[in-house]
């Protein structure tokens, strides 16, 4: 029951990268975030101005559906963005992935962010199931339903740079997506994350620092957040770079050559380059750089800007792990 499926930027500028998952034959594009561990849906159930432009499930239309009276949901994220409604169970195929007695999450109420951002039909969370906020049980993850189906507990993630389809891999690791050997680390899923601490970093070709960087990876959060001291040497290197407030982070001149950032896992060096780090235009001639500040959050995470530049496995065995790997 592996199955593999395609992961495709939702703009120019990697915000998002969104699969095609189909719940009883009705596909919708949703983003996987292995930030947390709700799948909800935009559906029919939606009041009709928070329906336009998405892709809506039907409960109604759907034969292997069966409600969960009782049962709601309610998520905020970091982005202060959320989603509420009601649950119920269905088949789920991502893939050739297809797991039955899935909980799917109706959503009846989404914020203003989710309603403009048309492209996003919901979300398929990758987190670990402790955080699922259904009530009044959790419910399991798409991952976690499907984990006994698969050749081996796994998952991983090819997210691509700049408007490549990558892909999510469930149940194996196929090698002729990376290159050398792939370093393991330790997760604590105390918070329920994929959280692991990191071991430093270096900018450009200067020296490693080593340091503990309590971390989550994370493929629902666009950019790097990190530590002070690491924006703070990092930016060091780019001419013209400040922290522009209106802007909220760190701008540089669009023409400003960027140095790579090392971050190191383990033993391991990953290597983001430079160029990842050129996020977006800002205002003017002014860009918007791919690694941010921590500070608020309360520990670092490795976004999208990082998990792209490698490969991902995120091994949900007995002692979960991730392993990471150059491609
Ligand atoms: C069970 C909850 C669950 C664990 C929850 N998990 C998360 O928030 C992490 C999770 O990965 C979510 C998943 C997002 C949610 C918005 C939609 C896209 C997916 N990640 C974040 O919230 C990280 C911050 N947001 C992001 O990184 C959004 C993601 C996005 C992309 C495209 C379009 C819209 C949104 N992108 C940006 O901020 N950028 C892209 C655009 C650019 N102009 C600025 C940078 C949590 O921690 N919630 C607790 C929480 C609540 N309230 C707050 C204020 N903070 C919190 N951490």
């Amino acid at each position: 029951n592996d199955g593999s499926v395609t992961a495709s930027p939702e703009d120019a500028y990697d915000s998002e990268y969104l699969c095609p998952v189909s719940i009883d034959g009705q596909t919708l594009a949703l983003d996987f975030d292995t930030g947390s561990a709700d799948l909800w849906v935009f559906s029919t159930s939606l009041p009709s101005s928070e329906q336009k432009g998405h892709t809506l499930f039907d409960p109604s239309k759907s034969t292997n559906w069966k409600a969960l009276s009782g049962y709601k949901w309610n998520i905020t994220y970091g982005d202060g963005s959320g989603a509420s409604g009601t649950v119920g169970t269905d088949v789920v195929t991502v893939g050739g992935t297809s797991v039955s007695g899935q909980a799917v999450e109706i959503a009846t109420k989404v914020s203003s962010a989710f309603v403009s951002d048309t492209a996003n039909d919901g979300l398929l969370g990758l987190a670990f199931s402790s955080i699922n906020t259904v009530t009044p049980k959790a419910q399991h993850t798409f991952f976690d339903t499907a984990k006994s189906s698969l050749s081996s507990p796994v998952f991983t993630a090819d997210l691509k740079h700049r408007q490549l389809p990558g892909t999510y891999d469930f149940g194996t690791i196929d090698s002729s997506k990376y290159t050398g050997t792939i370093t393991y680390i330790d997760v604590d899923t105390a918070n329920g994350f994929w959280e692991f601490t990191g071991s430093g970093y270096a900018v450009g070709s200067g020296s490693f620092v080593s340091s503990s960087i309590d971390a989550i990876a994370d493929t629902g959060t666009t950019l790097i957040y990190v530590p002070d001291a690491v924006v703070t040497a990092y930016y060091k290197q780019v001419s013209g770079a400040s922290y522009d407030s209106s802007q909220g982070g760190y701008t540089f001149p669009c023409s400003a050559t960027l140095p790579n950032l090392t971050l190191g896992i383990g033993s391991y060096h990953a290597v983001v380059p430079g160029q990842y780090i050129n996020y977006s235009p800002a205002s003017g001639s002014k860009c918007f750089g791919g690694v941010q500040s921590d500070s608020g959050i309360g520990f670092s995470i490795y976004g999208d800007v990082f998990l792209k530049s490698q490969f991902v496995i995120f091994d949900g065995s007995s002692t979960p792990r991730l392993g990471f790997a150059a491609k």
